[in-house]
């Protein structure tokens, strides 16, 4: 399996936020984007994943027997959660559980098993709006374990949490990273994860961000 990003450009409104990014990443392996507020790591998760156009380049995923179409085999957890408040944690899950299915290469785990892995099984009957933020992000996180998608492409997905669940989101990402899944990730905190590359953005912002660091 191989994610190839190939001379990536971006354009929010006016502005030309990057451009000219590569990388090629194969079972097994970590990408960690880091850079200053605005450089465009938000922007460059959201072009990986199909939900912005490029202005530049391309990207494609090469899977055995598999659709070339890289968003098909990516995860994307956001800054937002994606989970309707007044729903159950249940309802929401299940939502993304029938939503996303299973493709050829896995299948996702059940719900109550996802809630357990992420420390949270006693609680999945409430209103997600209900829950705080730690517990929000922790169920957001469920929505990767009951769909399989061997790409996760992941926005901060520390911002939150407690250093408990620091530790089981990191032994969930090495998991599935040992299990010959991928991750793309962006976050100004260490994801304690072992031979992750970084790929550091600059932007192009006519601010002198870099000085300010
Ligand atoms: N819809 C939009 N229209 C115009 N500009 C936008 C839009 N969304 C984002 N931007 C701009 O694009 C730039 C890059 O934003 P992006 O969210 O990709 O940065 P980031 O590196 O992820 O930042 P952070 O570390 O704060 O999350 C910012 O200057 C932002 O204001």
């Amino acid at each position: 399996m191989r994610l190839k990003a190939e001379g990536l450009a971006a354009r929010r409104g006016e502005d030309l936020l990057f451009s000219d990014i590569s990388f090629d990443l194969g079972g097994g392996d970590a990408l960690i984007l880091t850079g200053h507020n605005g450089s465009g790591k938000s922007t460059l998760l959201r072009v990986v994943a199909g939900l912005l156009p490029a202005e530049a380049g391309r990207v494609t995923w090469s899977g055995p027997g598999e659709s070339s179409r890289a968003s098909e085999a990516c995860h994307y957890l956001g800054h937002r959660n994606a989970m309707k408040p007044e729903m159950t944690v249940s309802e929401n899950l299940s939502f993304w559980k029938t939503f996303l299915g299973d493709t050829a290469r896995g299948r996702g785990v059940s719900i109550a098993e996802a809630t357990e892995l992420v420390g949270l099984g006693g609680i999945a009957h409430l209103p997600f709006g209900y829950l705080s933020a730690g517990q929000q992000r922790r169920m957001a996180f469920a929505k990767l374990l009951v769909a399989y998608r061997p790409v996760w492409i992941l926005d901060e997905p520390m911002a939150a949490l407690d250093a408990r669940a620091e530790e089981t989101f990191t032994d969930l990402i090495q998991r599935h990273l040992q299990a010959g899944g991928l991750l793309l990730a962006a976050t100004h905190q260490p994801l304690g994860l072992d031979n992750a590359q970084e790929l550091r953005m600059k932007g192009f912002s006519a601010f002198p961000q870099d000085a300010l660091q």
